[in-house]
């Protein structure tokens, strides 16, 4: 089988710049969860994230979420695959701003400080701009509002068509997506 080419999150090209959708929440609006069940975002996961997003000025979003004993690798540590889940959920969140949809490609993470369990982490994430289909962001999660670096991701999220989400996943259909897309 042939290999894919190597990816890279870092834009190899000059991009074209973010543009805020009209329509998109005012910064400052705390975001809906876009599925009850999402493992970060849920209300209705029994042992999920409960990941609260905020929508921020220009493409940009916040996330907040608290470590839990439900998240742990280590001992008292939170396992990195769940902090690269917040990274990934705050992310995704800018296709709120952006009124596309969008799966992640790539998430490249940087783990900086160990993330113990009771840590309220504070996650931004910023839209670089687009190269055809595909979105270029990076994000950072501190250990507190101001507090130190503990996790920095930069990330390629692709547009796909809403279909996609019907296509490959259940209990969804064609018009439910397209609601969702004008009223989520
Ligand atoms: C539903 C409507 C929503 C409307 C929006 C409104 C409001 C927002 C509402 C809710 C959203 C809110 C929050 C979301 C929160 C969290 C989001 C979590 C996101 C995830 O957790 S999501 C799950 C994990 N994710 C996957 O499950 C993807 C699996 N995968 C695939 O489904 C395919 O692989 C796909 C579709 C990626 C590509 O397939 P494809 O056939 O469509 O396109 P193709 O391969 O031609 O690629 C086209 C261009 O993307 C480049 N490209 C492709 N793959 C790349 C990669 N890996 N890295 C870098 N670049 C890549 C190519 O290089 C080419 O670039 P170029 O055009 O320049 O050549």
């Amino acid at each position: 089988m042939i290999e894919p080419p190597t990816r890279s999150a870092t834009p190899q090209r000059e991009l074209e710049p973010p543009e805020r959708h009209p329509e998109a929440p005012a910064p400052g609006t705390v975001l809906p969860s876009h599925y009850e069940n999402c493992v970060a975002c849920g209300p209705s996961h029994p042992t999920g994230l409960r990941l609260v997003s905020t929508a921020g000025p220009e493409v940009s979003i916040s996330g907040e979420f608290t470590v839990t004993a439900d998240h742990q690798g280590a001992p008292g540590l939170a396992h990195g695959g769940v902090l690269a889940l917040a990274l990934d959920e705050t992310l995704g969140g800018l296709s709120w701003l952006l009124r596309r949809p969008m799966v992640t490609g790539r998430l490249e993470t940087d783990y900086i400080r160990p993330v113990p369990v009771g840590t309220t982490l504070f996650l931004t994430a910023r839209c670089l701009g687009f190269a055809g289909r595909r979105m270029y962001a990076k994000a950072v999660g501190r250990l507190g509002p101001e507090g130190s670096v503990a996790l920095r991701a930069s990330a390629v999220f692709v547009v796909v068509p809403p279909e996609h989400f019907v296509e490959h996943g259940t209990d969804m259909t064609t018009e439910q997506v397209h609601d969702y897309e004008v009223n989520p």
